[in-house]
């Protein structure tokens, strides 16, 4: 059996609803082996953000190339990178790699705390998204991307294109789960639109569904898996893991990693 693995480059949730930890965990039930790179250490839980911390550049740089010179990994993602300084590292560090790399282009948390800083946007536009494979950002997120208002589907459609034939990605999927109605995320790969839908579950139990899909992407990718093939695990799983999402803590409880594995039976509501 060949083993695969794959590279989170983000913050951290001492909750392990999100981020570096999520990623993990969802690295780790996709059968790929996770490894990690901190960005910022985050004091955060279920009910928001209480305080950052962002780790220095050349301890940020020793993680990377203690892993990356050791063990390759066969896919890469970002998450939180909060800094212009932060992204030009990183920026630097994959320009010249022919290794998979999805960007969830993390900018404000569900609870409203801002986990990037405004001026280092216009760095992620030029400098990272043109490295990317699959962009996934989230409706305010692709908004700002993009520069106008997505309301509707054609609105995410048009905004996955200008992400991948202005900006340079490779493919760009526009989550739906910020927009009314199924749940439906948009993927352009450059050629095609391929539509993934799901039904909305009514539950606010939904704290880190944006790292988790991008982190399955990236597993499927390090497998060799196609960014549709990955991208429609993304889904499956995520769908899931919100379908049977955890009440614990007294905010946003976190998405459940071992969703998948329980399908059939009913959720926490008995449902
Ligand atoms: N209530 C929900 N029911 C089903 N799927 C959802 C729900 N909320 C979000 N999703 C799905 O979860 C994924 C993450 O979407 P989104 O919430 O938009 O991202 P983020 O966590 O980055 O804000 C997408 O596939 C989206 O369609
Ligand atoms: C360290 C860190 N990274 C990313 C997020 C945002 O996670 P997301 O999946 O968008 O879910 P919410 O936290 O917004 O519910 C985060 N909170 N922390």
């Amino acid at each position: 059996m060949t083993i695969k693995s794959a590279l989170t480059i983000a913050g951290t949730d001492p909750s392990g609803g999100a981020g570096i930890q999520a990623d993990l965990k969802a690295f780790q039930e996709r059968e790929v082996y996770g490894m990690s790179v901190i960005t910022s250490v985050v004091a955060q839980n279920t009910l928001g953000v209480q305080q950052v911390e962002h780790l220095s550049i050349p301890f940020i740089e020793q993680q990377f190339d203690a892993v990356w010179n050791d063990i390759k990994p066969d896919a890469v993602k970002t998450g939180m990178i909060a800094t212009i300084e932060m992204m030009e590292l990183i920026a630097g560090k994959l320009e010249n790699t022919d290794v998979p790399y999805v960007i969830d282009p993390v900018m404000v948390a569900k609870s409203g705390h801002s986990l990037m800083e405004e001026k280092s946007r216009e760095v992620i536009r030029n400098m990272l998204i043109p490295l990317s494979t699959v962009v996934t950002p989230n409706v305010p997120e692709a908004e700002l991307l993009v520069g106008f208002t997505i309301k509707t589907l054609e609105d995410a459609e048009k905004a996955a294109k200008v992400i991948v034939k202005e900006l340079g990605a490779k493919a760009a999927v526009v989550k739906g789960g910020h927009l009314e109605g199924e749940a439906k995320d948009v993927l352009y790969d450059g050629n095609d639109y391929t539509y993934l839908t799901s039904e909305r579950f009514p539950t606010h139990h939904t704290h880190g569904t944006g790292c988790t899909f991008s982190a399955v992407i990236t597993a499927e990718l390090a497998k060799g898996k196609t960014i549709k093939q990955a991208v429609e695990a993304g889904k499956k799983f995520i769908t899931d893991a919100i379908k049977y999402s955890l009440k614990l803590g007294n905010g946003n409880g976190p998405t459940n990693h071992w969703g998948h594995r329980l399908q059939g039976l009913p959720n926490q509501e008995g449902k």
